[in-house]
């Protein structure tokens, strides 16, 4: 405890240097106090007491009554709990109220404080009994009063939540509970062992006509009861599937009881003596994100709050006035308010859990000198697949049959029931063959052996090139060849395709590019998909369209006013709605929330930033480190000029120092080493798109 309690003092010291709100400090700050006293005042207790105990005659009838009084209370919340807490959990798992379940755990604010009083009662009873028993009884007395400050000061400064991996006392704490528990319980244990000199002078200890000894033995059943009941408690737990949330290995910061009374806010907390402070507007999946920041000497505070949408206020609140880098949503408006405060705060960076920023100012961080993440790479197959599953299905009719099956409809096989569309042989039209319209694109020629039509703003060579390949494979295998064509025009994409999948950026120039003009040119059978964004399409005409052409069919992952539907588009039957889960899958979200936590960390750090943000393989690897770099920052360019030179007088210096063997010319212009010095690869900048790999 004592060693503990100085490391957070030193710890908060620097923390106050930082600029962090000197309330917390001091909460955390007096409990250790406290605590060393209780250590001391323990000791004297032990030494004098056992040397010469001076015992009463026999305790008065008020104190005795007293001590019952507070041990049957202390039974009786300890019988209850774990009842209660079954009871709440099956409740709350019928109502799916997880926040009840949360409060009848010990992580909870009510949970942790029925834990401190049934503790405390139980305390109690020993100390007051020794104090009856021994002289000088005001040790006792004093241990009490200290026993209650104490934990109930803790209670305010979170201490069950400080997880400070870096510590060895935290990790034998938090990690071994062998450890825990002995700490837990040897306070308990001395004041027992007391009771036991004491009555062992006179009498028999099983003699329960005495009442010392009968409430002697009470009170050993009532210590034995904390471990019974937290083992009921624990299995009644994992067996409603939330065993975690009274694993030690689980450092829920429940904010304490102190902060959540004064603001309604849950943060989760990862190294609260972390040098830089991270914030991440949402709990994100997997848990090397955290890992990863923590390695770094960040503190993770992550926003628990019930809302979906954060707004513009809420997240002001979370950045606070010291704060380095934000992770952030696609839900959220990052504009000039929210940079301006994140300036304000410390910070230098942010990075959207996402692909697409078209929530995001980025001139607005320019002008703060805030880096802009975001997480590409890691989402094209996933997103591609989801685009793939709503061609499919919109050309099935998957989602109608189901529901006709569903209803009962089903009367058996007819010839004309739920006929769709063959996408064999036929044309798949892409707008924005980009990453992920390129793999969309490879998904529908390989997989369905339908011919390429595609529109971008650039020539997509490669892709080109997997189609002749693929072509000319089938060709050999004397099979119909499979064709591509690289449009003009986007009209011309509309009217030549059967299915059309939409894959840009969104931007002034791709807003409502799906219009009621553009809709009038596709075929009256066609298929649209959209996977990209939701103002892509003009909404309204669209729902217009499929009233009028009850073949045309849609399907949709991403809505103009997300996480509304426009008027209509719900009832219609040739649409196929699905709410933004294109890149759902487990392993590309964990991805995602590593790639955005690195770029924070990396901008906070300095690291350079990742030459080619489309291969970002390095980064997700489990067994490995991260490259010390920022995945994918999009205004590096605005933000880092003298990166550019600096990197092609790397890049001159290294190759004649070392066996540089290529050099990749890459449209983007940022400039990094990679590999190792004996298979060093740069990346340089040209105006073309496309890579090229030039032998040196
Ligand atoms: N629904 C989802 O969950 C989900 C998931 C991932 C990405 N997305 C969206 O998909 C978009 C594309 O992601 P990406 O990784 O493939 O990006 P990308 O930059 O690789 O591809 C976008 C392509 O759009 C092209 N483009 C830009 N303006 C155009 C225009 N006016 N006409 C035609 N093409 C144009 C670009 O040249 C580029 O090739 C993201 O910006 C995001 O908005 C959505
Ligand atoms: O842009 C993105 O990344 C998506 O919309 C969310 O996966």
């Amino acid at each position: 405890m004592g060693e503990l309690g100085l490391k957070m003092q030193v710890k908060m010291g620097k923390e106050k240097e930082r600029g962090r709100p000197e309330k917390l400090s001091v909460y955390l700050y007096i409990p250790n106090i406290v605590g060393y006293m209780r250590v001391v005042l323990n000791c004297v207790a032990f030494v004098l007491l056992c040397v010469s105990p001076t015992k009463h005659s026999s305790p008065s009838f008020i104190s005795s009554a007293f001590v019952v009084m507070l041990w049957m209370a202390g039974a009786l919340v300890y019988l209850t709990k774990p009842r209660l807490a079954i009871t709440v959990i099956i409740c709350t798992r019928k109502l799916e109220l997880d926040s009840f379940l949360l409060l009848s755990s010990s992580v909870s604010t009510f949970g942790a404080v029925l834990d401190m009083v049934t503790d405390r009662v139980s305390t109690a009873c020993l100390l007051v009994i020794l104090s009856q028993v021994y002289r000088p009884s005001l040790v006792f007395l004093s241990l009490l009063a200290l026993d209650i400050a104490s934990h109930w000061l803790q209670m305010y400064s979170s201490h069950k939540d400080v997880k400070d991996s870096t510590s060895w006392l935290f990790r034998l704490y938090y990690g071994n509970r062998i450890f825990m528990c002995y700490c837990c319980v040897s306070c308990e244990v001395l004041y027992i062992i007391l009771l036991l000199i004491a009555n062992n002078q006179t009498e028999n200890l099983l003699n329960v006509s005495s009442l010392p000894s009968l409430l002697l033995c009470l009170l050993s059943t009532q210590l034995l009861m904390k471990p019974v009941s937290r083992i009921m408690d624990t299995s009644a737990l994992s067996r409603y599937g939330e065993p975690k949330v009274l694993s030690f290995e689980t450092p829920l910061h429940r904010n304490t009881l102190f902060s959540a009374m004064s603001k309604p806010v849950a943060i989760e907390v990862y190294n609260p003596n972390g040098k830089y402070r991270v914030v991440s507007t949402k709990p994100m999946p997997g848990t090397r994100w955290i890992n990863l920041l923590v390695d770094q000497g960040c503190r993770v505070e992550i926003c628990h709050l019930k809302k979906t949408i954060l707004s513009v206020e809420d997240i002001i609140d979370l950045i606070g006035n010291r704060c380095d880098g934000v992770i952030g949503q696609l839900t959220e408006d990052w504009g000039e308010t929210l940079f301006s405060a994140l300036s304000k705060a410390g910070g230098k960076a942010f990075s959207n859990m996402a692909v697409g920023y078209n929530n995001v100012d980025v001139e607005a961080a320019n002008k703060y000198g805030i880096a802009v993440g975001n997480t590409p790479g890691v989402l094209t197959e996933t997103t591609a697949e989801l685009a793939a599953s709503l061609s499919l299905a919109a050309a099935r009719r998957i989602v109608e049959a189901d529901g006709f099956m569903r209803a009962g409809l089903y009367e058996g096989w007819l010839p004309h029931l739920f006929v769709g569309n063959l996408l064999k042989g036929q044309t798949v039209g892409v707008i924005g063959a980009g990453r992920i319209g390129s793999a969309y694109a490879r998904m529908m020629v390989e997989g369905f052996k339908m011919n390429l039509i595609y529109f971008d703003l650039y020539q997509s060579t490669r892709l080109e090139k997997f189609v002749t390949a693929y072509g000319q494979f089938l060709k050999a295998n004397g099979e119909q060849p499979v064709t591509w064509k690289r449009a003009s025009s986007m009209e011309e994409v509309l009217r030549e395709a059967d299915l059309i999948s939409l894959h840009p950026v969104l931007d002034k120039t791709t807003y409502h590019l799906v219009n009621k003009e553009r809709l009038a040119m596709m075929k009256k059978e066609a298929i649209l998909v959209n996977c990209s964004r939701g103002p892509v399409i003009d909404e309204e005409a669209l729902v217009n369209h499929l009233r009028e052409n009850p073949m045309f069919r849609v399907g949709l992952d991403v809505f103009e006013e997300e996480p509304f539907m426009k008027p209509g588009l719900a009832d219609m039957k040739n649409a196929i709605v699905v709410p933004h889960i294109a890149s759902a899958s487990k392993w590309t979200r964990e991805g995602m929330a590593t790639l955005a936590a690195l770029n924070v960390v990396g901008r906070i750090k300095g690291y350079p930033i990742w030459s080619d943000p489309n291969r970002v393989d390095p980064f997700l690897n489990e067994n490995a480190s991260p490259p010390n770099a920022s995945p994918s920052i999009v205004n590096s360019k605005a933000l880092d000029q003298s990166f550019r030179k600096l990197s092609m007088e790397h890049i001159v210096s290294a190759y004649k120092r070392t066996k540089t063997r290529a050099i990749l010319l890459d449209y983007d212009g940022t400039l990094m080493p990679q590999g190792d010095e004996s298979n060093l690869v740069f990346i340089v900048s040209a105006k073309s798109r496309e890579r090229e790999q030039v032998q040196m």
